[in-house]
């Protein structure tokens, strides 16, 4: 595995009894990539992030995260992962900063030269937007609060691989916002990998480097969200209307399809709008195809 592959995911197969959840799933995430796992509910996203964790066995194939099984990894390794579930229910008396500090302390023994451990309590309080709440109580914070502190919780032993699952579920667009940022400055700065869950399209798109779409455990597109998008060729909407008339045409380049349209009728042309393949477009088309049974498209 090459030293810039941080998650190596190859044949991996997961059966439930007769039921096969993960068929075949192929697909590797760099340092300081941002890869998002999207797809419908039942895909397989969360398996494959449990698997990944080494909190669930798989059936086959081969797996590594930061060069070891998960199957067979040790504290040492698991203290270099961060986790973000659901949500954190547990420790409603403790306060904000309290708990972080608590938690933090476990990490100290596996502090680096390079990557220093853990996150200090007020800078990770404040990276997380909660410095006003340093001191309450858990179970006194807002729904958005909490996920903040379920992130804090997440990064607190400075993780060089983070799985979040469903990460921005509950936050009101400032938060979601702010929270994008926090998740790319860990990527970009941190060189932190960062595996996340999402049924959001928007989310993926702002988000990820890269979208891994699953559909009933099998990977039907892997690329940028640019990539996805083009991939399905002929999307683009035209519409305009000439002597009262209405056209829509689907076109694969709509800037050459509008030069021409202006060139042979000139200001003849009236209403114009142009509407781009969006990846929710790319993303519906993939997903049905996949469940009419026309296969994968990577
Ligand atoms: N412990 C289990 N035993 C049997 N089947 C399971 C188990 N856990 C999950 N499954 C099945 O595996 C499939 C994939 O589930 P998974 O939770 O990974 O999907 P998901 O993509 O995360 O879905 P969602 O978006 O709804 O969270 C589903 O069909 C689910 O019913």
């Amino acid at each position: 595995m090459s030293a810039e592959v941080a998650v190596d995911v190859d044949g991996l197969r997961m059966r439930y009894g007769t039921n096969d959840v993960l068929r075949d799933v192929t697909f590797r995430a760099h340092h300081g990539e941002v890869l998002a796992l999207l797809g419908p509910n039942g895909a397989g996203k969360s398996t494959t992030i449990e698997i990944l964790e080494g909190f669930r066995m798989r059936s086959a194939g081969r797996v590594e995260v930061l060069g070891t099984d998960p199957a067979r990894g040790t504290e040492h390794w698991r203290a270099r992962l961060g986790v973000v579930l659901q949500s954190w229910r547990d420790h409603g008396k403790w306060r904000v900063r309290e708990l972080l500090a608590h938690l933090g302390s476990y990490y100290a023994r596996y502090s680096t030269d390079l990557i220093r451990r853990p996150w200090e309590t007020d800078e990770l309080v404040a990276a997380v937007g909660l410095t006003e709440h340093a001191g309450k109580k858990i179970r006194t914070l807002s729904g958005g609060q909490r996920r903040r502190l379920d992130v804090a919780i997440g990064i607190v032993g400075r993780p060089e691989v983070l799985f979040l699952d469903e990460p921005a579920a509950g936050l009101d667009p400032v938060a979601r916002h702010e929270f994008h940022g926090l998740v790319r400055d860990l990527a970009a700065r941190g060189r932190t990998t960062v595996l996340l869950t999402t049924h959001d399209l928007d989310e993926a798109e702002k988000l990820a480097d890269r979208i891994v779409i699953l559909d009933a455990g099998r990977i039907v597109a892997d690329g940028t969200a640019a990539e996805l998008a083009r991939r399905m060729a002929g999307e683009d909407r035209v519409r305009w209307t000439r002597d009262g008339q209405e056209f829509v045409h689907r076109v694969p380049d709509s800037t050459r399809f509008v030069h021409d349209l202006f060139r042979r009728h000139g200001e003849a042309i009236e209403n114009l709008e142009v509407r781009r393949a969006t990846l929710e477009d790319t993303y519906l088309a993939l997903v049905r195809r996949a469940e009419s049974g026309n296969g994968a498209a990577r």
